[in-house]
């Protein structure tokens, strides 16, 4: 049984929320599970963190979880859409991502009807990320689950940030996706240097790890039996990420070879830092859905 079938699958001290929503345990983490007519899906309270998403019309999750997740509250969970705030990778200085992967969230509003599922998730400043950032901050994100996958995420207060919606994304073999709508020019995290594509798409044969600065409205990643689109909502970035073999060897959350069913398509405000304040909300997201 994959990861996702026994969270499915899992009565785990179980509490049933609503005709379409339960909560359980995931080893030392609540996870709420969606079971729709119209989609599965799941998510981790730990880190307001989407874990995978499958609309009922295809065989296989869109978002893809780690086989190999650890479900630990002093670690982030390998896949699904990992929340990067108020930093993107190391530019805040560790830990990778920010303060909130590793955060409890507080589920504050659930609605559903016959199209989906919506959650709205909460966190705040608290002693633990005051210790690794002094600011106060109020960050929600809402989740929509049903035939397409929306997720946005909003923050208030006084400071600057970078940010990004980690999504991982489930393909068949990344030596047969090409992924177009990609823009021109990119920063390579793995040279350093500002390079450029003719038509802003690409294929992979090795480790990838470009922040696109120009990137089209909607990325399309086209797989052998499927496209997947992405469109990106007040976000100018994207980050395409595959950690291909070495990288996924390094890593003790991912399966040695499972680089190949997944890549990083990456929502993100991250080239310029965002300048918030108390008065007004900031909000940035994207839409996934089937083509
Ligand atoms: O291992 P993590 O902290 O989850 O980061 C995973 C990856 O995230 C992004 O895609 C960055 O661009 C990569 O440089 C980083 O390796």
């Amino acid at each position: 049984m994959s990861i996702t079938q026994a969270l499915l699958a899992s009565n785990n001290q179980a509490k049933v929320i609503s005709p379409y929503l339960k909560q359980i345990q995931q080893n030392d983490l609540p996870v709420l599970v969606v079971n729709h007519p119209r989609c599965t899906a799941a998510v981790s309270l730990h880190g307001g963190h989407l874990l995978f998403w499958q609309p009922k019309k295809t065989n296989n999750p869109v978002i893809w979880l780690s086989e190999e997740a650890i479900f630990k509250p002093e670690l982030a969970i390998r896949g699904g859409v990992p929340v990067c705030w108020p930093w993107f990778n190391k530019l805040g200085g560790p830990p990778s991502h920010g303060v909130v992967r590793t955060a409890m969230w507080q589920l504050i509003k659930h609605s559903e009807d016959t199209a989906g599922v919506t959650l709205t998730l909460q966190v705040q400043d608290n002693a633990e990320t005051r210790k690794l950032w002094n600011h106060a901050f109020t960050l929600t994100i809402e989740i929509y689950l049903g035939d397409t996958c929306r997720v946005n995420l909003s923050s208030q207060g006084n400071y600057t940030f970078t940010a990004a919606l980690h999504t991982y994304l489930n393909i068949s073999d990344i030596e047969k996706v090409k992924i177009t709508g990609l823009g021109n020019p990119y920063r390579n995290f793995l040279t350093g240097k500002e390079e450029s594509l003719t038509d802003g798409s690409m294929t992979f044969n090795q480790a990838i790890d470009r922040l696109y600065l120009a990137p089209e409205k909607t990325t399309l990643i086209h797989d052998t039996y499927r496209t997947i689109a992405i469109t990106h909502l007040n976000a100018p970035n994207v980050v395409v990420w595959s950690p291909w073999q070495e990288g996924a060897a390094s890593m003790q959350d991912m399966a040695n070879d499972s680089y190949k069913q997944m890549v990083c398509v990456e929502t993100g405000r991250i080239a310029e830092p965002v300048q918030s304040s108390d008065k007004e909300t900031t909000t940035f997201g994207f839409e996934i859905r089937l083509i």
